[in-house]
């Protein structure tokens, strides 16, 4: 018989949602994560710290293969570390900067090829979900369910906005749009792999969704592919 792996992807675009509902679903299933979009982040703060432009392709592509990086779990607060070269680089891994920066390596495609096979090792029994922008169309195109997540560009600021806020950091709105509506264009645009949805999947867009509502929407499309997903 053919082994058929436990994959649900979420892609999407920045801020609607992605990660919230991995960890919900994760949770709920006792599965594992792969937040792909941290390996983007961790390889573009790895080549401004070696003093590498993003502009230099070969050699941003050489970093991707032969980073020194590991994910280890917080045993405090159970979050996910991203070691690089001995570095906890948890602090700085989740700012807009980074998340710019991961969005200018992405667009090579040399680096995309390189992280392939170190997000494929994810995968792990009994399950996987795995959060990003390619996760249905490349990385794991046999995935038995699909996701892609959507929202629209105010709400997705808005909400950027209130997570910061909570955090204590003081945010500019517009700005934030900026750089969302500048990410989505890149991510979009880009000639490989571009977010788009993965075909067969289910499209959810939360501007007026709860996350509440989100998740069963998603464990609903999940269960119908894979009916032995949760027990009645
Ligand atoms: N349906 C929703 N309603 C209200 N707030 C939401 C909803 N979904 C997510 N959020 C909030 O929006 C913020 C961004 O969510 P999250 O970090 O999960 O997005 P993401 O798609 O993983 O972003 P990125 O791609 O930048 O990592 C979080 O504060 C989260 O709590
Ligand atoms: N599968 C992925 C994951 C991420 N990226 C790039 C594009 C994003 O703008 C950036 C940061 O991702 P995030 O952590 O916000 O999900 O990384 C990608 O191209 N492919």
């Amino acid at each position: 018989m053919v082994d058929i792996k436990k994959i649900i992807t979420i892609d999407g675009p920045s801020g609607s949602g992605k990660g919230t509902i991995t960890q919900l679903v994760a949770q709920k299933l006792n599965w594992h994560i792969l937040d792909s979009g941290a390996l983007y982040r961790v390889l573009g703060l790895a080549a401004q710290r070696h003093g590498i432009a993003f502009s230099e392709v070969a050699t941003v592509a050489e970093l991707a293969r032969n980073m020194d990086l590991q994910f280890r779990i917080n045993d405090e607060n159970g979050e996910v570390e991203p070691i690089l070269e001995g570095e906890n680089l948890a602090p700085f891994v989740r700012t807009d900067e980074a998340g710019q920066a991961a969005s200018q390596v992405a667009v090579i495609a040399e680096v995309r090829e390189a992280l392939l096979a170190r997000q494929r090792d994810f995968y792990q029994s009994p399950g996987l979900v795995a959060d990003g922008r390619d996760m249905g169309t490349i990385v794991f195109p046999d995935a038995p369910a699909k996701i892609f997540l959507t929202a629209s560009a105010e709400c997705r600021a808005e909400r950027r906005f209130n997570q910061l806020k909570n955090k204590g950091v003081n945010a500019n709105m517009r700005a934030l749009l900026d750089s969302i509506k500048a990410r989505d264009e890149r991510d979009q645009t880009r000639s490989v792999a571009p977010l788009v949805p993965a075909e067969g999947a289910f499209v959810v867009d939360s501007s007026n969704l709860t996350i509440s509502e989100v998740l069963t929407q998603v464990l609903e499309f999940a269960s119908k592919s894979m009916p032995d997903l949760l027990p009645n």
